[in-house]
């Protein structure tokens, strides 16, 4: 198989660590090739995510959830890619340090993946992104409260005043989603989780909403806000913007290796 690794490169551990790994894959017959932030690391010529993405068998991504998404978004096409927690949490990788050489080395074609819904998002119409985990909308200033509505496949289905409104998928569900409020969900359910962020009215829950539907968020207050997609993508949002937030037709897809959200979510959430 051909295998991309890519890695945080802010400190030397996953630097070393994609060095040795990338050896014993290369020892076990893969073709290896690194993403070029870490290729100018250890000297080689990289490739960028979003040109392998076309050619490699598998991502492996050395880092945290950050670097997860990351990857994530900066491949062009959804291929299988897996976390190798290199980070404080790493909630959404699946190996830890000390097993990914042998687990890794000892795959092959075809890879059993898990589907993880993506979401898009227009601006005014226009795409502005995507997102694994959620798209926040945010007021700018501190404490000052946006005016939001939101409509349902066309149809209203709320108005009200909050800090802000994220709109996440299942796989967000346990990261800014869950510390807003909102319910923890099974990624292998598709839907949408609407969360406001510290509404004015107690009537303003988390609601979950059908993967299928078209959700659009329409800012009616002329106050200063930000769209954030995943924590790492940031927007300035104009006066009575509108979002319109679908899912994605390219699902993210991890790499199965039999670890069981569930189990993830009492080891990594509970104890934080
Ligand atoms: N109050 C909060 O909990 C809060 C606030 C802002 C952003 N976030 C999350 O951080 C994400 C960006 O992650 P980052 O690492 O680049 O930023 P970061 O370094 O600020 O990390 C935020 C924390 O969220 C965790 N996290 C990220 N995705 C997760 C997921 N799907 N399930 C469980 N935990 C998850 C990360 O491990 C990290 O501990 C955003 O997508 C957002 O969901 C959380
Ligand atoms: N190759 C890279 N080049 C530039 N930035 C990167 C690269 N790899 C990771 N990053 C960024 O560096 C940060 C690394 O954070 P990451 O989430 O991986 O680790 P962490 O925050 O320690 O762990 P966790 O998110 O699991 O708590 C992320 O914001 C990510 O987007």
């Amino acid at each position: 198989m051909k295998i991309c690794i890519v890695s945080r490169v802010d400190f030397r551990e996953p630097i070393e660590t994609a060095q040795s790994l990338g050896w014993m894959l290369v020892d076990a017959g893969h073709e290896v090739v690194y993403e070029d932030s870490i290729a100018s690391e250890l000297g080689y010529t990289g490739v960028s995510l979003s040109n392998v993405s076309f050619s490699a068998d598998l991502i492996v991504v050395l880092g945290g959830d950050g670097s997860v998404l990351r990857a994530v978004r900066m491949l062009t096409r959804q291929i299988p890619i897996v976390g190798v927690n290199q980070g404080r949490v790493g909630f959404l990788t699946d190996l830890e340090r000390e097993h990914a050489g042998e687990i890794l080395a000892g795959l092959s074609l075809p890879l059993s993946v898990e589907p993880r819904m993506r979401i898009t998002i227009e601006y005014d119409g226009e795409p502005i992104g995507s997102a694994l985990n959620e798209a926040v909308i945010v007021t700018s200033r501190p404490a000052k409260m946006l005016q939001f509505e939101t409509f349902i496949n066309g149809r209203k289905s709320a108005e009200f005043r909050a800090d802000g409104l994220i709109v996440g998928t299942p796989t967000g569900s346990t990261a800014y989603a869950m510390s807003a409020g909102g319910p923890i969900v099974d990624p292998l359910i598709e839907a949408f989780v609407l969360v406001p962020l510290a509404p004015f009215m107690l009537s303003s829950r988390p609601h979950l909403i059908s993967s299928s539907s078209e959700i659009e968020v329409r800012l009616v207050s002329s106050k200063p806000a930000q769209l954030v997609l995943d924590g790492q993508m940031q927007y300035d949002l104009g006066e009575e913007a509108s979002l319109v937030v679908r899912k994605s037709p390219e699902p993210a897809l991890f790499l199965d290796v039999g670890r069981s959200f569930f189990e993830k979510v009492e080891q990594k959430l509970r104890l934080l």
